[in-house]
């Protein structure tokens, strides 16, 4: 599927505290919402000091990297302004910086969020919406360009407050595969090294649970196309789904298989807000799997 760029022969790297961290096998990104209203965690890290005390838990538990992000996507979320989403999410990356060596990505589509998260430290930016807004695109060159930062461009039809009212694709995987594409050839035209990318399908963003099938049953094909994959279905309604519609609050022993799943298929982060159970699960597939690791279907 290559476009005019080429994706990276070296694997994307990580400059996070502690010196990079190479995307050369299954990374856990550990879920931190700085939100009132996350869809599975919202209010149980929105002060400074819980947050904190939940980065340090996810560190201890075996995250790689820590992503915060201080405004819920979940389908129907209203959006947040700039002072608000700032309010919420600087103090913790201030604090993240003084208490914690993972490397933090921040899970933002505002330029202005993505500037104070670089001036803030952030090793990665990440955008569901693909550094599509006014200015977004700009900052992303700039930050990758001058700061090393990587950044995680997502598939997102539509927006957060309508994209499951009616999500329809052709064919799904090639639509999403070719917006990767294109957005990560414009990004590299623009001056982005292709080392400072990874690509996300999106699970749940203007996608149905057919849709979400779909793509993870194509994963393998997304990840040949030489960017570092990231997953994130962690807690979501296709977890419920597929368990009978269990509720949010009992979706993490499914959540984890899907991860495992998702590693098994070459992903390279796993998004995920139940770090210890994924973390193990994962050090249990790369001591058995005969393919270890490395393993692609
Ligand atoms: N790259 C990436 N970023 C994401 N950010 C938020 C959510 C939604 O999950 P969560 O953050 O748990 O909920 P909320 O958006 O309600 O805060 N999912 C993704 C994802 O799948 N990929």
């Amino acid at each position: 599927m290559g476009g005019l760029m080429t994706a990276p022969t070296a694997p994307t790297l990580l400059y996070g505290p502690a010196g990079p961290l190479a995307f050369d096998r299954p990374r856990v990104m550990g879920i931190l919402n700085v939100t009132p209203d996350s869809f599975s965690d919202g209010g149980a890290h929105d002060r400074v000091d819980r947050a904190v005390a939940r980065a340090r838990q996810m560190q201890d538990e075996g995250a790689d990297l820590i992503d915060v992000g201080g405004e819920s996507t979940r389908p129907g979320a209203e959006p947040v302004s700039l002072a608000e989403e700032r309010c919420r999410v600087l103090p913790v990356l201030e604090a993240l910086a003084a208490e914690v060596s993972l490397p933090v990505s921040v899970d933002t589509m505002k330029p202005e969020i993505m500037r104070d998260a670089v001036r803030a430290g952030a090793a990665m930016l990440n955008d569901v919406n693909a550094f599509r807004r006014p200015g977004a695109e700009e900052e992303a060159v700039a930050a990758a360009r001058e700061h090393g930062v990587a950044l995680c461009v997502m598939h997102m039809q539509g927006e957060p407050q309508s994209m499951q009212h009616a999500p329809h694709y052709g064919d799904v995987t090639a639509e999403v595969r070719a917006f990767l594409d294109a957005r990560c050839s414009a990004l590299q035209a623009a001056g982005v090294p292709p080392d400072r990318l990874v690509v996300d399908p999106g699970f749940g963003f203007g996608k149905t649970l057919e849709h979400n099938l779909e793509l993870f049953r194509h994963l393998p094909d997304l990840v040949g196309d030489g960017w570092p994959v990231l997953v994130g279905v962690s807690r979501k309604s296709m977890i419920g789904a597929l368990l009978g519609q269990r509720p949010v609050t009992e979706r993490g022993s499914g959540s984890v298989a899907a991860a495992l799943l998702a590693a098994q298929q070459g992903a390279r982060i796993l998004r995920v807000h139940d770090v210890a159970a994924t973390a193990d699960a994962l050090a249990i597939y790369s001591a058995l799997d005969p393919r270890g690791t490395d393993g692609v279907m």
